[in-house]
């Protein structure tokens, strides 16, 4: 499903991936951790398609196709997905109206036939009482004065309603109450279904609590330097980081 290799990624001249190497295939979960600056988000945000990186060198293979010639709407109607560690505000653009134009556009590349205006409420009401999120957020602009938690809430709500194949979620657990945390692991394990894979970039055992990863990665310096299951995060709970980073 996701083939990186030898990864480089620079921000005005600083290499941030180092020769990143990942395999991700279809139906698995992959958490990603690693201390602050380590370059997680820049891995996510660079699969998302960011302009604000130039990846140098490296290849990164999605369904067999070459990710990185794709613009970043390309990438999400092929089903690459990212939840945002700060999810964006966009005044005066209504979130109902936000969220039909994406679908649609997802559905475009899908060549389905847009939803109208009532089979798009129909749909999204249903993914709304599935996340029991609350309605009001439908009428408002996009994450204009939501909470923190209502704003990753929103992305999920993206999420499940665009129905990616490739989902990766940004920190998406930081900051959440437990009840929010369980509302977007529910819509995480709503889409599991085994035809969809996850990365999931965290620096938290509780999140992973909830679904469960088939494999977890820490990255130091640009580039994964350590792999294994579920016993790695207990392990980095209790040790931290230095023993990896040293
Ligand atoms: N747009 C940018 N301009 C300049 N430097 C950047 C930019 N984006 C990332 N960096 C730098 O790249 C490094 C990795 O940042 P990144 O946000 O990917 O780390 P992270 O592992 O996600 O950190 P955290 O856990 O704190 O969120 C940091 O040193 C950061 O300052």
């Amino acid at each position: 499903m996701l083939s990186i290799k030898d990864l480089n990624v620079s921000v005005k001249n600083n290499v941030i991936l180092n020769r990143l190497n990942l395999e991700v295939k279809l139906g698995e979960v992959h958490a990603i951790m690693g201390p602050n600056g380590s370059g997680k988000s820049t891995l996510a945000t660079t699969l998302a398609g960011s302009e604000d990186y130039d990846v140098t060198s490296g290849q990164v293979l999605f369904k067999g196709c070459n990710l990185l010639e794709l613009e970043p709407e390309e990438r999400a109607g092929k089903g690459v997905f990212m939840a945002f560690q700060y999810p964006l505000e966009i005044p005066g653009v209504s979130n109902q109206f936000f969220l039909q134009t994406a679908v649609n556009a997802v559905r475009k590349y899908r060549k389905q036939s847009p939803l109208d205006r009532f089979d798009f409420a129909d749909f999204i009401n249903t993914k709304i009482a599935l996340l029991h999120i609350p309605a009001d957020l439908l009428t408002r602009s996009v994450n204009v004065g939501f909470s923190g938690g209502e704003k990753k809430s929103n992305d999920i709500l993206q999420m499940v309603a665009l129905e990616p194949d490739l989902c990766i979620l940004d920190e998406t657990d930081s900051g959440l109450d437990i009840d929010a945390l369980k509302m977007v692991t529910h819509g995480v394990n709503t889409l599991q279904n085994g035809e969809r894979s996850f990365i999931i970039v965290t620096h938290y055992q509780r999140i992973l609590d909830y679904i469960q990863p088939d494999y977890v990665h820490v990255m130091n310096q640009g580039r994964i330097v350590q792999s294994g299951d579920f016993s790695l995060v207990k392990k980095i709970e209790e040790q931290g980081y230095g023993w990896l980073t040293k």
